[in-house]
């Protein structure tokens, strides 16, 4: 059955500024301001990650301490390990999301460790956000085919989804990093981990590197999923993976989905202003096609 309304997990100030030309404090302060004025009530704001492996979040403390809260809004900060958990939760974060991969050659390259190590590195945060009442969500990458290995088996997405949600995530988003996911395989995949994990706790993250994002998306969405990953202007692409886009446009996503009368709260013309003062920031047209097309 369809849902009659989705949650969108905004990840444009994170995932896509992680991987555009560096933009000020002051810039991503704006742009998180406009996201929540837009309705969206899920930001990820930032991550804590090393600032040598991605500089364009170096100021993510930053972030967390001087940015405006609206009430009802979470912001939420990426953190691969107990160095960032500890900073995040120094800055105020609301939640954090731990990351993992269903493939060995990308967690290497994103996180410098095999998937066993990750796990492991995660447990300590479990414990201690536990002891602070931080919500943890769990991303997987690589769900339908990673940049170094190509394709990649639904049992291993199952299995990672798996420990992740045990250990405690409240949520696992499970991510095509290199957006090569079509339909058919995205529901397959989705299918392979709804039996190990309930499915009403699984989100989707499309990149829209092949322009399938939502075609995957209304592909899943009778499946009992209803929670997606988007980004507003489809900012970004994953540093440790050359040459996949951004994740699918919040504006685009809310746009099918009005269509469909599911509702979002967000505001679609307020959202697209967002998405095209940060690409002029930025120096490039925005890549959602209802922006373009609304303005
Ligand atoms: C995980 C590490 C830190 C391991 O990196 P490492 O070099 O193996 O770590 P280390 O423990 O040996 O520490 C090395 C240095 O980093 C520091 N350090 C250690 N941890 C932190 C921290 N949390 N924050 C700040 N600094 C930290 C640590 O203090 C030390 O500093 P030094 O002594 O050299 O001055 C590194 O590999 C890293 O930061 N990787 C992050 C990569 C990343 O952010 N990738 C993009 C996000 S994932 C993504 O986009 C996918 C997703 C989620 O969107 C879903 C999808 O689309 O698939």
């Amino acid at each position: 059955m369809m849902p009659t309304t989705v949650s969108i997990f905004e990840v444009g100030a994170r995932d896509g500024l992680q991987n555009e030309v560096a933009v000020t404090t002051q810039a991503k302060l704006q742009l998180i301001a406009d996201l929540a004025a837009s309705g969206l009530t899920r930001i990820e704001a930032g991550s804590f990650v090393s600032p040598k492996w991605v500089p364009q979040m170096a100021d993510s403390a930053d972030i967390f301490t001087q940015m405006p809260r609206v009430k009802g809004v979470t912001y939420s900060a990426l953190t691969p390990n107990l160095k960032g958990f500890e900073l995040a939760l120094a800055s105020g974060a609301d939640e954090v999301a731990i990351f993992g991969a269903a493939s060995e050659s990308f967690s290497q390259k994103n996180i410098n460790c095999s998937i066993d190590e990750s796990i492991e590195r995660f447990i300590p945060l479990m414990q201690i956000a536990k002891q602070h009442s931080i919500p943890v969500r769990g991303y997987v990458s690589c769900v339908l085919g990673c940049p170094y290995e190509g394709h990649i088996e639904v049992n291993e997405v199952a299995r990672v989804s798996e420990i992740l949600y045990k250990m405690g995530c409240y949520e696992i988003s499970l991510g095509d990093t290199i957006g090569v996911g079509t339909p058919v395989n995205a529901r397959r995949m989705v299918e392979a981990v709804a039996k190990v994990v309930p499915v009403e706790k699984l989100a989707l993250h499309f990149h829209d590197t092949y322009g399938q994002a939502l075609a995957n998306i209304f592909a899943c969405l009778d499946m009992g999923i209803a929670t997606f990953d988007a980004s507003v202007a489809g900012l970004g692409g994953c540093p440790y993976a050359k040459g996949a886009s951004g994740n699918l446009a919040t504006e685009d996503l809310v746009y099918m989905l009005h269509g469909m009368g599911i509702e979002t709260g967000i505001d679609l013309n307020k959202l697209a202003t967002a998405g095209n003062n940060i690409s002029q920031i930025i120096g490039r047209k925005s890549a959602s096609k209802v922006a373009n097309a609304l303005a």
